[in-house]
């Protein structure tokens, strides 16, 4: 019933495992070669387990992000993709309560606890940074030092001090997100009734989520005996993600192993996409040598009028168009706005989605079209900030603005709650590298990304080098 859909590589049952084998090690060449093809309309890719049908226009983005959640479903697309059920726990895809904590909660707060984010960021880099970065160059693993200080300066608002910088919490938080992913894919090769089993015995998830506990029942049961003692707005309260769901929670959701999950699962939701996103950023301000003055240039200025704050980070519009150009070009996502249809759906060029199908966005090659973008391919770090001088003080262009072209975050109403969280932290971590540090490659040449599945993945192993601004 998906006859109406091309497809890209063979239809032949057996064929298309050879297709579905290589949307896994080759996504990237498959997608564009699908968009290639049938740019403006849907294709679809074979999966072990189905088809996904991929949209390829601003107009059917619009059309995906307007379908009701019971017929185009976000939730059952992510539960099916990550086996929820047996990861991340039924309760996280059935109480989505801390969606809207993260959407508001954490949004507004992100004045108030700028000083926070920015005395972790600066902790962090300290202890990542080797000392011999005054006199010399110094080499840092990328990516591994990127996940330390995002991981330590989400922890901080999400969970507090000391807990953020305990290096078994990092290494726990930092590792959850391949447990659920890697676990996820185990999962998904045994049938139903063997899922569960599947679940607790092949898969690390029990043993990380018991760790979890271990790190946060203290601290739980803590702030409980202090709401028990001294009423709930007792003075020193913390004022973070963890009380915020404290105060949330029914009694269910209250015991120490559901909160557990739920800081987990925020975790697992943050610290890859957000090291991922400033790893790629980081590569190009490396690689292209004739950024950084400008940068400075800006980021001095604010911060000389403004000091370091949420609002200083909001005026930097060269820097919010220098992430959000890497993130066009480099998402983690080549395919995003995943949806499991759970009843048939037609869009407005009369193509049939029947039920049970994945449908998605074929977001890197949207966002790689010339048609789309001028110079698509070309790294063009203040593509956006030249924008919105021209079309004024608009705030389509900035990093969180999502669009029916600009899709890096989702678009529509499950857009990622947390790019503003996000967004804010990056940028400070960028602004600290551009006002303290020269960053270069060892040999001046960009490291190589890997596609796996529908994910582009910095090089993991790659070292920069930093040292000392020079004046
Ligand atoms: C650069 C970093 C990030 C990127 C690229 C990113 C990207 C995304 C994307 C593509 C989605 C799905 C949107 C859709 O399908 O329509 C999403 C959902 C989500 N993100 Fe993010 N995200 C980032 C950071 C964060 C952070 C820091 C948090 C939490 C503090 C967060 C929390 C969530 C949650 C809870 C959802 C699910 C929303 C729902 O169920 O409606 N994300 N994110």
């Amino acid at each position: 019933s998906l006859d109406g859909v091309p497809a890209v590589g063979s239809t032949n049952p057996i064929l298309s495992w050879v297709g579905a084998f290589q949307s896994l090690t080759d996504s990237r060449t498959i997608l564009q070669e699908g968009y290639n093809k049938y740019r403006g309309g849907l294709f679809r890719v074979p999966r072990f387990d189905g088809w996904t049908v991929y949209v390829t226009s601003p107009v059917l983005v619009e059309e995906l992000r307007k379908a009701p959640d019971d017929v185009l479903s976000f939730s059952e697309a992510t539960k099916k993709q990550l086996q929820i059920n047996y990861t991340l726990g039924r309760n996280i895809h059935e109480n989505g309560y801390h969606i809207p904590i993260v959407r508001s909660q954490l949004t507004r707060s992100l004045t108030p606890l700028f000083p926070d984010v920015r005395d972790e960021i600066v902790a962090a880099f300290s202890d990542v940074v080797p000392k011999g970065v005054e006199s010399d160059w110094v080499e840092v693993p990328a990516m591994e030092s990127v996940m330390q200080i995002i991981c330590r300066t989400s922890n901080r608002i999400f969970v507090g001090l000391p807990k953020c910088r305990d290096p078994d919490y990092i290494q726990l938080n930092t590792s959850f997100t391949l447990d659920v992913v890697a676990g996820a894919a185990i999962i998904n090769m045994f049938p139903d009734f063997l899922k569960p089993i599947a679940g607790r015995l092949l898969t690390n998830i029990s043993k990380s989520v018991q760790r979890g506990i271990n790190h946060l029942r203290p601290i739980i049961e803590e702030r409980r005996r202090n709401l028990n003692e001294y009423g709930p707005d007792y003075e020193g309260k913390p004022n973070d993600m963890l009380s915020w769901l404290m105060r949330a929670a029914d009694a269910t959701e209250g015991t120490v192993e559901n909160l557990t999950r739920r800081i987990l699962t925020v975790n697992f939701a943050a610290i890859h996409t957000s090291s991922t996103s400033f790893t790629q950023a980081l590569y190009n301000l490396a690689t292209r040598p004739e950024y950084a003055a400008p940068l400075r240039e800006e980021v001095d200025a604010v911060v000389a009028e403004m000091g370091w704050t949420k609002a200083a980070m909001q005026k930097m519009k060269k820097l919010d168009s220098f992430m959000k150009e890497s993130q066009r070009l480099e998402g983690l996502g080549i395919a995003v706005m995943g949806r499991l249809a759970l009843k048939d759906f037609v869009f407005s060029d009369g193509t049939f989605i029947p039920a049970g199908t994945m449908v998605s966005v074929a977001a890197g090659p949207m966002h790689h079209d010339d048609d789309v973008y001028a110079n698509a391919n070309e790294f063009d770090g203040f593509r956006f900030a030249n924008i919105r001088e021209e079309e004024g003080q608009g705030t389509k262009h900035q990093m969180v603005s999502t669009t029916t072209e600009y899709v890096s975050f989702g678009h529509g109403r499950h857009a990622c709650p947390g790019r503003f969280f996000a967004a804010n932290e990056l940028k400070a971590m960028m602004a600290h590298v551009v006002s303290l540090y020269d960053i270069r490659f060892p040999d001046n040449v960009r490291p190589v990304n890997t596609y796996f599945a529908t994910a582009c993945v910095p090089d993991m192993k790659a070292k920069v080098l930093f040292r000392k601004r020079q004046a």
